[in-house]
C-alpha cells in the first residue's frame, strides 16, 4: 500500500511534500450504530500527508519528513486510540473513526507547521483504514490562514 499514488489537490505553491506514515492501532467506536465496529478491533491504518510551501527552511526542507513520523506514528503506533485525549466517548464527532482520525492528524500536523518560520501548510490527509476503506480530509480554505 505504501507507495500507492494518492488523489492530487490542485495548488499554486512552488513545493509539494508528500509523507506515506503507517501504524498499527486497536480503536472502537462506542455506538451500537456501529455493529461489529463497536468491539475492540486492530488495524495498519496506512497514511499519506501532503504539504505545501513557498519557502524552505535553512536545511533546505520544506517540513522534515522524520518529525511528521515522530507526530503521527509515535502518537499512534500499537495504541488504543480512544484512550488518546484528542478521542472521546461522549460526542460522536470525536469517536476515533476514519474520518476523525483523519481530521484529528490534520490538526496535529497544521498546529506543528504552525510554529515553524517558513509556514507550511497540510492540504491533504489520506487514511487507509482496511484494504477496502480509506478517507480523504481536505481542510477548507480559511480553515487554518
Ligand atoms: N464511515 C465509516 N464507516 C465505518 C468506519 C469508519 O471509520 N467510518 N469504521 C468501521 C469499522 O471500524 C471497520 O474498521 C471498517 O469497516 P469495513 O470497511 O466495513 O471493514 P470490512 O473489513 O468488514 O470491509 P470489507 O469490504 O467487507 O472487507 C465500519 N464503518
Ligand atoms: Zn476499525
Amino acid at each position: 500500500m505504501l507507495q500507492q499514488i494518492y488523489p492530487s489537490v490542485n495548488h499554486s505553491f512552488v513545493y509539494e511534500l508528500n509523507k506515506d506514515l503507517q501504524f498499527a492501532a486497536a480503536h472502537y467506536i462506542p455506538s451500537d450504530l456501529a455493529g461489529k465496529c463497536s468491539r475492540i478491533h486492530g488495524h495498519t491504518y496506512f497514511m499519506n500527508v501532503c504539504i505545501v510551501g513557498d519557502v524552505l527552511d535553512d536545511t533546505g526542507f520544506l517540513v522534515n519528513f522524520s518529525d511528521l513520523k515522530a507526530l503521527i506514528h509515535d502518537r499512534f503506533d500499537h495504541k488504543l486510540i480512544n484512550e488518546d485525549p484528542l478521542f472521546n466517548e461522549e460526542q460522536g464527532n470525536i469517536f476515533p473513526s476514519t474520518e476523525v482520525v483523519a481530521r484529528t492528524a490534520w490538526t496535529i500536523i497544521q498546529d506543528y507547521l504552525d510554529s515553524l518560520p517558513n509556514q507550511p501548510k497540510c492540504l491533504q490527509i489520506f487514511l487507509r483504514e482496511t484494504p477496502t476503506s480509506y478517507v480523504i480530509y481536505r481542510p477548507r480554505i480559511g480553515d487554518r490562514s
